[in-house]
């Protein structure tokens, strides 16, 4: 165990730096913290590999006899894509848990105190994560700023013709990591969005592409879906399963269940969906999460037979507000000094003054009077450009304290290309 700075613990406990020696402590407090236990048919399959130094655990030192670990959290090294196409560094934060026993006595907070301290000293500008309960990290500073669409479609739901879509070869297979991963990673790095964060170690390309007999327990195995342009080159990709039911008259009834589908032009996007509706057997496509912007809302000529739930998705913690104002373009030209408040973080609070445009942008310091006063939490939800400040002003978030920036400010952080990510980690 590495010692890391001190952070403020409840007495007697210790945080700690974990290492590979701690690896079944920190599956059985994963275990305790997600609720569930091991199957024996995964036995082989798990490919759990936190990534060297980056997680930490806090050790429970009271009473009698060996420390036992009470807390843990990791992350996972990755670049998000901002408004204007720079790649920042970031921390994804990633299985957080704190033992039931020693709930709601501040170890979550200490150690999202020592994630952020450990980021910045690796020069992580952002931290990412995906929450398991919407309630738990707006205190920390993250906000949610992409939003996923879920959509349910009937089989044979009818989408308007693209043109070349015709064209293009659709072939189905069942996935095998090894011959299919360099396609699905070649396709997932062509996209160019903000938030959408690329699969850059082997250990999260092999995660995602991990296909746990477990799950199939309902299902099939996961298959892939390739589209292919007359060349043979990748313009698309869904990954699948298909869950068959049959209604008590004996109608089918199944449903696919799409893991992730990436399409990189219109006809690709219009043969991939053409395809995955059009399944025998199967009366549903349930789409996993999609960006609010993707072409599958546009192809439906009718979207009203089609359930839509409509979720956070990623949340971003601006642990640099500086670099990360700095770093990101305008959709207009921004002249604004902003007030932060940052109660975790008090390099970033205070007053900025932000000047952009879609050329990039320059932040610096300042005492001039503030024109708009937001938390880095709503801040972070606008980053991207999937929430308007102008929105979070009607909610009384942002406070406009010279009339007439609000909206002109709102704009320049607009982005035309809504945010996204496709897959969870
Ligand atoms: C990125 C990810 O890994 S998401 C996964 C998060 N982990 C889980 O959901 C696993 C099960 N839950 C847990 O392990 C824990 O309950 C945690 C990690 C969510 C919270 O740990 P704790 O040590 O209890 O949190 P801590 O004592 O620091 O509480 C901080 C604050 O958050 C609040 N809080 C904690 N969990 C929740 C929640 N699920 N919903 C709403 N508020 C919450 C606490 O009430 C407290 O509020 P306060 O500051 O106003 O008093």
């Amino acid at each position: 165990m590495t010692s890391v700075p001190p952070a403020a613990l409840p007495d007697g406990y210790r945080l700690a730096q974990l290492g590979d020696a701690d690896r079944d402590l920190m599956l059985d407090m994963i275990r305790w913290g997600f609720v569930f236990e091991p199957h024996p048919e995964d036995a082989g399959h798990e490919v759990w590999k936190p990534e060297a130094g980056r997680s930490v655990g806090i050790w429970d030192e009271r009473g009698e006899g060996a420390a036992r670990l009470a807390a843990m959290h990791t992350s996972y090294q990755m670049r998000i894509p901002v408004p204007g196409g720079a790649d920042l560094p970031t921390s994804g934060l990633s299985w957080v848990v704190v033992h039931p026993s020693h709930r709601r006595r501040g170890l979550a907070r200490a150690m999202l105190g020592a994630h952020f301290n450990r980021s910045l000293e690796r020069g992580e500008v952002l931290s990412a994560l995906y929450a398991a309960e919407s309630g738990i990290y707006g205190r920390y500073g993250y906000g949610p700023a992409t939003t996923g669409i879920d959509l349910k479609v009937g089989r044979g739901a009818t989408l308007r013709d693209v043109p070349g879509a015709a064209d293009l070869i659709s072939e189905i297979d069942t996935l095998d990591a090894a011959q299919h991963g360099p396609i699905v990673d070649q396709v997932h790095r062509a996209v160019t969005r903000p938030g959408w964060i690329t699969r850059d170690t082997e250990a999260l390309r092999d995660r995602h592409l991990l296909d746990k007999p477990s799950e199939r327990r309902e299902t099939e195995r996961l298959r892939i879906l390739i589209v292919r342009d007359q060349d043979g080159t990748p313009r698309g990709y869904a990954l699948f399963r298909r869950q068959a039911k049959w209604s008590h008259t004996g109608s089918p009834k199944g449903a696919v269940q799409v893991r992730e589908a990436v399409a990189l032009d219109p006809a690709a996007a219009r043969a991939l969906w053409g395809t995955l509706s059009d399944l025998d057997l199967m009366s549903t496509v349930e789409t996993g999460f999609l960006t609010p912007d993707d072409p599958l809302l546009h192809l439906l000529v009718d979207l009203r037979p089609t359930e839509q739930t409509l979720a956070d998705a990623v949340w971003l913690r601006l642990l640099d507000v500086p670099a990360a104002l700095a770093s990101r373009a305008y959709a207009a030209p921004v002249d604004v000094v902003l007030d932060i408040s940052d109660t975790m973080l008090a390099s970033n609070e205070g007053r900025w003054h932000l000047r952009g445009d879609a050329e990039g942008a320059e932040v610096s310091r300042t005492e001039e009077p503030a024109h708009l006063a937001l938390d880095v939490a709503d801040l972070a939800e606008v980053y991207l450009g999937g929430t308007q400040l102008a929105a979070l002003a009607g909610a009384g978030r942002v406070r406009e304290l010279e009339p007439g920036r609000l909206h002109s400010t709102s704009t320049g952080f607009g982005w035309p290309v809504a945010p996204g990510m496709s897959w969870g980690f």
